[in-house]
């Protein structure tokens, strides 16, 4: 396996006609933790779109692996080892958590359902419950164990925790670290709150305007409240 799980060079990228990515580049090692930070709609999900092959990449490289996507389906790049929770959930709201989970499984056996349940105890009580009656916290476990259960070598989470009472944040941080822990993973996480994301990675990007504009470890960045204040909009990360 490369020393670098995910690369991604010069890369320009947008919707339709609308360039929001300007020259992105960053790798990430193989079963390592990144953060991506940036304000609102300075393109962190975009950034994630491209590398699904769901945005329009105008210029630039995306290495998976050993595999340049080049233009390579979403679904192809899933089957690579891409795997993508979106911000919006992408739950069946009309099946239950169970039936959710099985469309997670592509080819493994239903005995995998296990590793998700053992992962969030809380959807094995759920389990027959339908997916719209499930609250956000519970949603969002529904969401990145369907994904997981997919067994992506690279894992691309935005912003999971939005909307969450802290508890739930606790408890989703709890499975993602025990998920990193095993080191078979390479995740990716855009989020809002930056402690719990400096608390969670290894290094971290900074997006402003679709470029990035700080990368460093989370520990220079909690050194620095003069690029978290500029580039972030919060007095500082504790
Ligand atoms: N699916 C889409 N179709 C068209 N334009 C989009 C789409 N998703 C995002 N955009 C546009 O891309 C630009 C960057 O937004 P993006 O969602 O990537 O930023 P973000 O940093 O993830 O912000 P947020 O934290 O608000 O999600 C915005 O102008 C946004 O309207």
């Amino acid at each position: 396996m490369p020393a670098e799980a995910l690369q991604v060079e010069g890369l320009v990228a947008g919707w339709g006609d609308t360039v929001v990515l300007e020259d992105v580049g960053f790798a990430v090692p193989a079963g390592s933790r990144l953060a991506v930070l940036g304000r609102n709609g300075v393109g962190k999900t975009t950034l994630f779109s491209t590398i699904m092959g769901l945005a329009r990449r105008r210029a630039g490289t995306i290495r998976l692996g050993d595999r340049e996507l080049g233009r390579a389906k979403t679904s192809e790049r899933a089957r690579d080892g891409l795997g993508l929770v979106p911000q919006t959930r992408d739950i069946f709201r009309s099946l239950t958590v169970e039936e959710n989970l099985r469309a997670g499984l592509k080819d493994r056996p239903v005995s995998a359902l296990d590793e998700a349940y053992a992962l969030f105890p809380r959807l094995a009580e759920r389990r027959q419950n339908l997916g719209g009656q499930l609250s956000g916290g519970e949603q969002q476990m529904l969401s990145t164990a369907r994904a997981i259960l997919g067994e992506p070598t690279c894992l691309l989470l935005d912003e999971p925790l939005e909307g969450l009472a802290p508890v739930i944040c606790d408890q989703l941080m709890d499975a993602l670290h025990g998920l990193a822990r095993s080191g078979k993973m390479t995740i990716l996480l855009v989020e809002q709150q930056i402690d719990r994301a400096l608390d969670f990675a290894e290094a971290v990007i900074v997006l402003e305007r679709g470029r990035i504009v700080w990368s460093g470890a989370p520990a220079e960045l909690r050194a620095r409240p003069d690029v978290v204040e500029r580039h972030l909009g919060v007095a500082g990360a504790h």
